[in-house]
């Protein structure tokens, strides 16, 4: 199915199609205008235009084939009309590989200053440099089409938990009425596409509600969202298998801001595609590996004359060329290498567990797969 874009040029219009199940879970291919994904997939957060400590290339290298920009920082600086007049987000930050873009929503409220939600949309003020911002759906739509995301994000507003049902119910009847006119101002490149966005709290029928309205509305793919707010993790997923089932199944979906590993199997396992969360970035430029083994904290000084990598038998040289004693050397001295090392070695991990899934969904076997992964996360150092 390829749609020409006017410049004579063929592209491909957006499309998902699975291919393996087992159980719940499944594997696929997304199909966008700057090339495939495999699934489930997880996406490097690429905040600024830039994975954090990583070169593009690197990136892909590690099997990522999508990663996600943030509007809100990158309407702030440098701008949706600048990063357009330079040729889009691919071309600016030298990634010619599909890109998701958020909606902005979520972190103008947690990053911005006085903000305040409206009908129309959000208003608040820069955390950079104090400038007023109005973000409606609408305008989202706007920057992300400038930006070139080829899956962007409705707006929406996700509430905190505990939160009281009338309170989870306002936002999600809010968000459904702006994932209409965020569809409406989309604009549809070829290869392009729209997700809308699951709301409800730890409420079962708000969320099925928001995901029945959603699918009337109807859109390429659905992201749960409001999750990974703060509750325990048996909510999350008791949360995911209210969702699932109802949305399509021949439609991505995506949960947003999630997570550990641990959340990764869990919610694979639950018929989730598509992840995005700073845990492996973040944790890595703060000194913690992920590993098949578990976690290591590359602070403590237990490392200190440890002369073992952190896992000789990956195929990443960050987690088998450098021992521990020197990362933690590195981490200790906040040398700019020890991020470097310690976020390629967590995004190779990230990368290696889904691969790992994708492979045991394709066979069949990835309730086995899980019980070895966690077998050896508990077993703990090799
Ligand atoms: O409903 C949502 N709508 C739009 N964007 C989101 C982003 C989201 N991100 C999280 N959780 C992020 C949790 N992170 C884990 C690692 O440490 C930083 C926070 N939950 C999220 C929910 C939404």
């Amino acid at each position: 199915n390829l749609t020409s874009a006017g410049n004579g040029v063929a592209q491909p219009a957006f499309a998902f199609a699975t291919s393996a199940i087992d159980g719940r879970a499944r594997t696929g291919l997304i199909t966008t205008a700057h090339g495939q994904i495999r699934t489930p997939a997880f996406m490097p957060v690429g905040t600024a235009a830039t994975v954090k400590a990583m070169y593009p290339a690197q990136v892909k290298q590690l099997g990522a084939d999508v990663v996600l920009g943030n509007t809100y920082h990158l309407m702030l600086r440098p701008g949706a009309e600048r990063v357009a007049r330079l040729g889009g987000l691919h071309q600016f930050m030298n990634w010619p590989h599909p890109i998701l873009t958020d909606s902005g929503g979520f972190q103008l409220m947690s990053l911005s200053k006085l903000r305040k939600i409206t009908e129309k949309g959000v208003t608040f003020q820069s955390h950079i440099d104090g400038a007023r911002y109005e973000l409606t759906p609408e305008r989202s739509i706007e920057i992300q089409g400038l930006l070139g995301a080829d899956i962007q994000m409705q707006l929406d507003e996700c509430v905190r938990m505990p939160c009281a049902r009338e309170e989870a119910d306002r936002a999600m009847q809010l968000s459904l009425r702006w994932a209409e006119r965020s569809k409406a101002a989309f604009g549809a490149l070829p290869g392009q596409g729209l997700f809308g966005i699951v709301q409800g709290a730890d409420v079962p029928e708000l969320r099925v509600e928001s995901a029945r309205k959603l699918i009337d509305i109807g859109f390429h793919g659905y992201a749960v969202g409001g999750l990974a707010v703060g509750e325990p993790q048996d909510v999350m997923l008791a949360m995911l298998d209210v969702v699932t089932p109802i949305l399509p199944a021949d439609r991505p979906r995506y949960l947003m801001g999630v997570g550990t590993p641990d959340d990764l199997v869990e919610s694979v396992r639950r018929g989730v595609d598509m992840f995005d969360c700073v845990m492996p970035t973040r944790a890595g430029r703060h000194g913690l590996a992920y590993t098949r083994h578990g976690k290591v904290n590359l602070k403590n000084a237990r490392h200190a004359e440890d002369t073992r990598p952190l896992d000789e038998a990956s195929p990443c040289e960050a987690s088998s060329a450098w021992s521990r004693a020197y990362l933690h050397h590195l981490v200790k001295s906040g040398e700019i290498l020890g991020m470097m090392l310690l976020t390629w070695n967590n995004l190779a991990y990230y990368q290696e567990l889904m691969a790992g899934m994708r492979a045991a969904i394709a066979a069949g076997r990835l309730d086995d797969f899980i019980a070895e992964t966690k077998d050896g996360w508990a077993r703990g150092e090799a």
